[in-house]
């Protein structure tokens, strides 16, 4: 194991990613286990480098005087500086309408100023990256030449190396703890909403009959369910596009044809609706449902952890639970299967155990219409899932697909929490009243609107912003530069709080638990789950973001100072 050649609160050069640009950075810990050092650059951005990536500052200094005496042609000088950062970020701030604090523009310009390596000017080999990048543009590079290069190039982390998970959910005594508590926790919750008086004082105390809980049948029918969702998924129908380049500068392809699933799925149940299948079963057997989910919920992890083992180091990535280090991207040839496991079984299936609750509150309340409370959760939640499968490509940008391993945590939230869960409002709804008066059926309806056009507007606009900061459509919004070249959204929905989407997101929650009127807490359950978790979400966004754009988000903070709630918090 090499010696560790710099210790915390030495002032090193410290390479950019993906570049060859090195920046004056202090050591703030090494890790010996990633054999990584973090690095804070003086911007406040922090990173973690490689050794090789890292030099003393009196080696860099002999280093560049041996280069500056040879004879410098302007086009080197010329390109060193087009691929500084500061210039970047003065090139995308002559597009927009830029805050533009002084002493901020000096940390970014001033101190922030690239020097070239010796070896950048002698040797045009680029860093790994560089050299990928410019094979997917065909630069017409020999591959033979290709090949002896990437020998030469630092190879792929070794796994031991692929951080571990950060312990966001407790740690590893929190595993055991979620393992047992989260499919335990909705079971309770799918029995309380089942009980005449769903009061959390009258829960029962003796545990279900197991024949309850089991039944061969209904574990059949979820599984066609997936299958018939996976067939769906591989139809060619929909347009393929790639997702963010991974850790190996390689991009996967995706077919995005949820919204087509989505309309064959409603067909294919109003089919069998008018063919007398009785849909109500799905409320009458709902516990075995749920437990035939979880357990393909545990065996799906199972196999991931087993597959995991053989994959590419490349993709692997941090579970959030269960195991440490598991696939990012797990597939079977083209099927990406926490891609579809996001988007499709669970969520199609939410609304069709939706309109088998309606079913059922008509049939067991014998009434010829459904009722308006059940009219409106229905309608509100088929157009959250409605809009989600028609913006399936937008999910590709998010951290649960670019960063987060496909684990037991995402393979039970997607395939047991998001269809019995979810839809807890909704099974509610068929067996207790919520009357409504026209005032309430009114107000509902406008705060789902509101919720949804905040919601709907926060996510296209940083969508469209971040794919061509230049669109002209976008030249009104006021932004702040980073040092990453990328820029910081600081007016309209993003100026008024840090997470507008969330915002738009909880209005919509609060509209469809009211609709169930306030007799009792279970249908505010996704109310609390999704404050609880878009809180935490937000504070794992923000730790990143500081980390990534170091005094830019500071100054983002201070410019726009309440993260989700206006004036609270
Ligand atoms: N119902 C549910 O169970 C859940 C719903 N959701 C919903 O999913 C949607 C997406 O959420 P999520 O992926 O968590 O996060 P966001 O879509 O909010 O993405 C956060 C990222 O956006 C970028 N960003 C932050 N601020 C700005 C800004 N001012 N200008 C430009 N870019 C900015 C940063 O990434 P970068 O700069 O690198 O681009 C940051 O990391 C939300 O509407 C949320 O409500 C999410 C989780 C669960
Ligand atoms: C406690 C527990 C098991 C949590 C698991 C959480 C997951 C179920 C959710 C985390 C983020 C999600 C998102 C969606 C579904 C639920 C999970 C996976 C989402 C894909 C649904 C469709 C939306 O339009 C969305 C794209 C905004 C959304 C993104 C986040």
């Amino acid at each position: 194991m090499p010696a560790v050649r710099f210790q915390p609160g030495d002032t090193v050069m410290g390479r950019w990613p993906g570049s060859n640009l090195y920046y004056e950075v202090k050591v703030l810990r090494f890790d010996p286990k990633t054999q990584l050092y973090t690095v804070i650059y003086k911007d406040g951005t922090e990173l973690e480098l490689k050794d090789g990536d890292i030099k003393s500052l009196t080696g860099f200094k002999q280093g560049r005087s041996r280069s500056r005496s040879r004879s410098r042609s302007p086009a080197r000088t010329r390109r060193s500086r087009s691929r500084s950062p500061a210039r970047t970020v003065r090139r995308s701030s002559s597009r927009t309408t830029e805050v533009r604090k002084e002493k901020f523009k000096e940390v970014l310009e001033v101190r922030l100023t690239p020097v070239k390596t010796e070896e950048e000017s002698e040797n045009q080999v680029g860093s790994r990256y560089n050299l990928r990048r410019r094979k997917d543009q065909g630069d017409g590079r020999p591959a033979e030449l290709e090949k002896k290069l990437e020998a030469i190039l630092p190879q792929a982390t070794p796994r031991e190396a692929v951080k571990t998970t950060e312990l966001e959910f407790g740690g590893r005594f929190g595993v055991l703890f979620w393992l047992l508590f989260l499919p335990v926790m909705v079971l309770a919750l799918l029995i309380l909403c089942a009980q005449e008086d769903a009061s959390l004082l009258n829960f029962p105390l003796t545990p279900p009959p197991l024949h309850s809980l089991w039944d061969c049948q209904v574990f059949g029918i979820v599984l066609l369910w997936l299958l018939f969702q996976a067939v769906l998924s591989l139809l060619p129908i929909g347009k393929v596009v790639e997702g963010m380049p991974l850790k190996n500068g390689k991009t996967l392809k995706y077919r995005i044809n949820g919204f087509y699933a989505l309309i064959f799925s409603a067909i294919s149940v109003g089919a069998a609706s008018y063919n007398e299948v009785d849909l109500s079963y799905i409320h009458g057997h709902f516990l075995q449902f749920y437990t035939s989910a979880l357990i393909i919920s545990i065996l799906l992890s199972v196999y991931l952890f087993i597959r995991s083992r053989w994959a590419a180091v490349d993709d692997l990535a941090p579970a959030v639970i269960f195991v440490k280090i598991i696939q990012l991207n797990p597939r079977i040839k083209d099927f990406d299967i926490k891609f579809f496991c996001e988007m499709r079984p669970g969520l199609i299936g939410w609304v069709v155990i939706n309109f088998a609750m309606l079913l059922a509150e008509m049939k067991h309340k014998n009434l010829d219409t459904p009722s308006p409370a059940m009219l409106l959760v229905n309608g509100f939640q088929l157009l959250w899932v409605a809009d989600g499968l028609w913006h399936e490509e937008k999910l590709l940008t998010m951290m649960d697909i670019v960063h987060d391993g496909f684990g037991f945590m995402l393979a039970f939230g997607d395939l047991a929490w998001v269809p019995f869960t979810f839809t807890c409002q909704a099974y509610y709804l068929a067996s207790h009243p919520s009357d409504l008066s026209a005032f309430w059926i009114v107000a509902i309806m406008i705060m789902n609107v509101v919720g949804y056009y905040i919601f709907r507007k926060a996510n296209s606009q940083k969508f469209a912003f971040r794919r061509n900061p230049s669109d002209p459509a976008l030249s009104h919004l006021k932004t702040i530069p980073t040092a990453t070249g990328k820029s910081l959204i600081v007016s309209g929905l993003w100026g008024f709080v840090r997470h507008p989407n969330y915002l738009g997101d909880l209005i919509m929650a609060l509209a469809w638990s009211l609709s169930c009127g306030f007799n009792h807490v279970i249908p505010y359950f996704y109310l609390i789950y999704l404050i609880l978790l878009l809180v935490h979400r937000n504070a794992r966004d923000e730790h990143q973001c500081r980390k990534k754009y170091g005094l830019a988000w500071g100054e983002y903070c201070k410019t726009v100072r309440y993260r989700i709630f206006p004036g609270i918090y």
